[in-house]
């Protein structure tokens, strides 16, 4: 599917799906749950539809009671050996844990961009604490549990999403145990994790992330939650906003755990308009200026940032490019190679992307099959010279299915 989006002028309001890191981690743990939970404002997207039918695959039953509203009867009891995780790296890394809980072989496979990162971290932490298991270090992945507890170093650096796995496993296994974590990352996410699990009566202790303290034999407790909106999400109308006009995200937690809140944090520093209500943001656009922003701890953040940094006056440098190496994409080089396309002025040196200010043109880019550089490009689109066409323009589908409607509705003038 190719998109094409002309230079526009924006105003208007959208409504950003959930959270897809705190669906996920709820439907996991209402599969864990012994009784019912009922999950509101969850809105299907590709990564969290592949969660909804590995819970159905590991046992729960799940019930559809309204446009938006579950009901989920919990348990954990496979009824398949193999389990699908798409393309979704949390899926992956959180379910895979999960399935090792269980004394009998699972396999777990994925698709796409998914069967070409890195799962070697589960490796080892999974040998250590009493699983079977048969990887190369990509998918498919086989283990055979129980899951038993224990102490063990695991790795967080390249991913944090496998810590999120053991520290939502972990508390069924039958023995306590200590997670030693050398260099976290993603740290939000993790806090995520933890108030997540919270929510169903699971406790843990840490030190900074580091040090994990996990005793064994809890319950979750079924749960009724409300999804909260995605920052991840509203980040690129937020920048629409900022660059193009006026754009209000309705329905968003502007007090949320979520690392991409940090959205606000960066369009304060470029200088945009910013109104909030604990339950709304507004973004208005104003003369924008080159900012410093650490992305290190919110990876997912690069794609929209370059774009800002694009139509500020002056240099942008945005720190945490190591970290964009494993996603659906690399998303530094995809950035690079395709949004030099659009005349974009990017360079990158060690951990920084730099990026200086100036007009962006139209032009081509593909999406590298990468939702955030499909997304992102769209947005730079209105402010550019000429129309951006995207090739590819159906990987929004794995976080924001109803992007290019959103999109649409704000549109006003073509500039
Ligand atoms: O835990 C999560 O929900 C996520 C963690 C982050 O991944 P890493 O921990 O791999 O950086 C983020 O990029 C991803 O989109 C979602
Ligand atoms: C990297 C992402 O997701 P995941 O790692 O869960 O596939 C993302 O949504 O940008």
């Amino acid at each position: 599917m190719e998109k094409t989006i002309h230079p526009s002028q924006v105003s208007g309001e959208v409504r950003p799906p959930c959270s897809k890191s705190y669906a996920q981690r709820a439907l996991a743990a209402a599969l864990l749950s012994d009784g019912e939970t009922t999950l509101s404002n969850i809105e299907l997207c590709d990564d969290t539809r592949y969660a909804m039918n590995v819970i159905t695959g590991l046992g729960a039953s799940v019930r559809q009671t309204g446009p938006t509203e579950y009901v989920i009867r919990g348990g954990l009891a496979p009824i398949t050996d193999t389990i699908n995780t798409g393309e979704s790296g949390l899926a992956t890394r959180l379910f895979t844990p999960i399935a090792a809980l269980c004394d009998r072989r699972m396999t777990i496979t994925g698709t796409g961009t998914m069967l070409r990162r890195p799962i070697g971290m589960m490796i080892d932490p999974l040998r250590n604490l009493g699983v079977q298991v048969r990887s190369n270090g990509y998918l498919p992945i086989t283990v055979q549990g129980p899951l038993r507890g224990g102490e063990t170093d695991v790795e967080a650096y390249v991913s944090s999403q496998f810590l999120t796995g053991l520290l939502m496993s972990l508390p069924l296994a039958e023995g306590d145990t200590i997670l030693h974590v050398e260099q976290p990352n993603s740290l939000p996410y993790l806090a995520v994790t933890v108030d997540l699990a919270s929510k169903f009566r699971i406790r843990m202790e840490h030190n900074g992330f580091r040090e994990f303290f996990i005793p064994g034999g809890q319950h979750y407790h079924p749960a009724k939650l409300h999804i909260e909106g995605d920052w991840s999400s509203a980040a690129f109308m937020l920048v629409a906003g900022a660059i193009a006009g006026e754009v209000t995200a309705k329905r968003m937690n502007t007090l949320s755990l979520q690392a991409d809140l940090a959205i606000i944090q960066a369009l304060t520093k470029a200088g945009a308009v910013i109104i909030t209500t604990p339950d709304e943001i507004t973004v208005r656009k104003r003369e924008l200026t080159g900012f410093d922003f650490d992305a290190t701890q919110r990876p997912d953040l690069f794609p929209i940032l370059a774009v800002l940094g694009a139509n500020c006056e002056g240099t942008t440098h945005i720190r945490g490019v190591n970290r964009l190496v494993y996603k659906e994409s690399n998303r530094a080089e995809a950035i690079v190679s395709e949004y030099t396309k659009l005349g974009m002025d990017v360079a990158l040196e060690d951990d920084v992307m730099t990026v200086r200010g100036g007009s962006l043109s139209g032009g081509t880019i593909d999406s590298c099959n990468d939702h955030r550089i499909a997304m992102a490009a769209a947005i730079a689109a209105l402010a550019a010279s000429g129309p951006v066409t995207i090739t590819n323009a159906q990987a929004v589908t794995k976080s924001y299915p109803r992007f290019w409607d959103d999109l649409d509705s704000i549109i006003r003038t073509k500039a």
